[in-house]
């Protein structure tokens, strides 16, 4: 009988490839930019009066150059003049570089925020989220991108702010020296910043591109580190050495680009004032010839459009860093936007206590929308306390069990619930406290053996921990241990056996006092003596813990007070161990042949 699938799902949420993906609109960008710069709004404004100050005190010097050129011709001294000169660049000097501390500080206070707004967002994502993306670009985002906020936040906008006031201020000095002057100079300038304009957006799309690839050489790393072993042993060290080279070069590319553009962007000022220059100086000359404007004045004018290098390039420099900037931000947002889990702590503690009771009614599930359904119905009801084993052929949906317990996915359709209550009602982290749950390949993390324990229960005492280490069968290897629980693991617990690493895992789990215990057991085989300790772990657990285990050892399943045998995403029969090897074909087989050869 095949079941119809719910057309559309309750709880799949078509999220799928849309963060990673989706671009972001100038007035998204902005707005974005703009959340991180709020905080700091008035430590900016004050940077950008200071480096105002400054660029105002160099726009006076013009002006004291012009009286002294006036001066020259009569007998007055030009002592006072030098002096009121020297005195502008002092303090315009000491203001701006004020200026430039404090802008400098807010720019790695808005990297921090980005930091941790990120940090805080990623480890909780919600687990179909993060098999959706690549963990080594989201970390990516983390370390590189945000570094290129800092620029965009603070100087970008300060550069922008004061290069544009500036800029306003020159002009009108120049209007007041001549207006046919300024014209000319205008003209010049219009042109060339017109060429400019064309080129920004190419700095934000080689940007986002250089950031892509940097995204990739995380990725590439990661993958490489995270099965290193396996990758010595395929020999596989040139070709991924190659694939990250590559995705290094694809970086070097894209940033050349946009450095080229960049260049562009910067001489183009120079080349703007130089053709001013030359234009005021020849219509500037001819109108000195003719009297319309006195020496001093063209000497003056020519000053100021030699000051308006400073301000057209802090416009020039505050647009180019915003397109740096808004191709990081966008990066940024698309990582935030992705979704995450309410993992707070419940303030009561939880009231039940003993084994916990599990049941599935009618599940239907599929991992993403596209994908074929993984669960088609899947039905049973498991009371508790006792042993549960899953049997069934590679990819009948066993382990996808254990995925919707602990929510890590929901149902599509049907209902999951534990002690009678749906999982969606459950606050997670209340949820999760329940269960203590073990993988397949009992991740060890890096760090000491306490640490590994006390992963998940770290308020446990050292009373708790004992007891775990015995009941996991670890005591030994403690005792054996030249630095006991303070051993370094390694990376991945490369420093413990396989055997070792699943009875770590099983402690970590146990320490957490669970009342459900979801063990997906490994298939690789393991030596007589940990199979037996692993064994009876198990077996005294289940006394008072409600146990299901993803079986795949005979020794596991004859100990199981259930059987549930499942297949292709279906519960096709359940009891025990001598009832199913009568009454059901699948289980008799899957006990003759595939079951790890181990006593029963
Ligand atoms: N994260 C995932 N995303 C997409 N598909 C998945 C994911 N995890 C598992 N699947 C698919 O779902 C199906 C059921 O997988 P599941 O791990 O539940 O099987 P299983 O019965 O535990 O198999 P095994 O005994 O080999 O561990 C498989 O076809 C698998 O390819």
């Amino acid at each position: 009988m095949t079941k119809k699938e719910p057309e559309q799902p309750a709880h799949e949420r078509p999220t799928a490839q849309r963060p990673a993906q989706e671009r972001l609109s100038a007035a998204e960008t902005w707005r974005a930019l703009y959340r991180y710069f709020r905080p700091h709004r008035w430590v900016v404004a004050l940077g950008a009066l200071c480096t105002l100050i400054g660029a105002a005190t160099g726009l006076a010097q013009p002006l004291a150059a012009k009286a002294l050129v006036d001066r020259l011709g009569s007998d007055d001294s030009i002592a006072g003049i030098i002096l009121l000169l020297t005195a502008l660049v002092v303090i315009g000097t000491a203001i701006e570089s004020v200026g430039a501390y404090v802008l400098e500080r807010t720019a790695e206070s808005v990297v921090l925020a980005a930091r941790r707004t990120l940090i805080g967002r990623l480890l909780r994502l919600r687990v179909p989220e993060v098999e959706r993306t690549q963990p080594g670009d989201l970390m990516s985002r983390i370390t590189s991108d945000t570094t290129l906020l800092r620029a965009v936040t603070t100087q970008s906008v300060v550069s922008a702010v004061a290069g544009g006031l500036t800029f306003i201020a020159t002009i009108v000095m120049m209007g007041l020296m001549d207006v046919v002057l300024l014209s000319v100079t205008l003209g010049v300038i219009v042109l060339i910043g017109g060429a400019v304009a064309l080129v920004m957006p190419k700095i934000a799309q080689s940007t986002e591109r250089a950031q892509e690839a940097v995204g990739t050489i995380s990725t590439a790393l990661e993958r490489a580190f995270g099965a290193f072993r396996t990758l010595k042993a395929s020999g596989a060290e040139a070709r991924e050495t190659a694939a990250v080279q590559a995705a290094a070069q694809e970086a070097w590319r894209h940033g050349v680009r946009s450095a080229k553009w960049q260049a562009v962007a910067w001489s183009s000022v120079g080349f703007a004032v130089q053709v001013s220059f030359l234009a005021v100086l020849g219509i500037g000359g001819a109108r000195v010839a003719s009297g319309a404007i006195s020496v001093s004045t063209l000497v003056a004018f020519l000053l100021f459009l030699f000051y308006l290098i400073d301000p057209v390039s802090r416009l020039v420099e505050g647009v180019s860093q915003y397109q740096v900037g808004s191709a990081a931000i966008a990066r940024i947002v698309r990582a935030e936007r992705l979704e995450t889990e309410d993992v707070t702590e419940p303030d009561r503690r939880p009231e039940r206590t003993g084994p916990a009771a599990v049941a599935f009614e009618d599940v239907t599930f599929r991992y993403r929308e596209g994908l074929p359904y993984v669960h088609h119905g899947v039905s049973f009801d498991i009371p508790g306390p006792g042993m549960t084993a899953f049997v069934g052929p590679s990819g009948a949906g066993k382990t996808t069990v254990f995925g919707l317990l602990e929510r890590f996915y929901d149902a599509t359709g049907g209902r999951v619930l534990v002690d009678g209550r749906d999982v969606h009602e459950w606050p997670l982290a209340e949820l999760r406290s329940v269960i203590g749950y073990v993988e397949q390949d009992a991740p060890v993390l890096a760090g000491t053996l306490r640490e590994n324990l006390l992963f998940g229960a770290p308020g446990a005492t050292g009373d708790e921990i004992q007891d775990v280490l015995v009941r996991a069968r670890l005591d030994t290897l403690v005792d054996r241990l030249p630095d006991g629980l303070e051993t370094l693991v390694g990376h991945r617990g490369s420093q413990l056996s396989g055997g070792e690493r699943q009875r770590v895992a099983i402690a970590r789990a146990l320490l957490r006092k669970p009342r459900l215990l979801l063990l997906d057991e490994a298939t690789s085989q393991l030596d007589a003596v940990n199979e037996l300790a692993l064994r009876d772990v198990v077996a005294e657990v289940s006394q008072e813990v409600t146990v299901l285990v993803v079986a795949h050892r005979l020794s596991t399943v004859t100990l199981a007070d259930r059987i549930v045998v499942m297949d292709a995403g279906r519960v096709r029969a359940s009891g025990t161990h001598d009832e199913l090897v009568a009454a059901d074909p699948l289980y008799g087989e899957l006990a003759a042949t595939q079951f790890l050869a181990t006593p029963a």
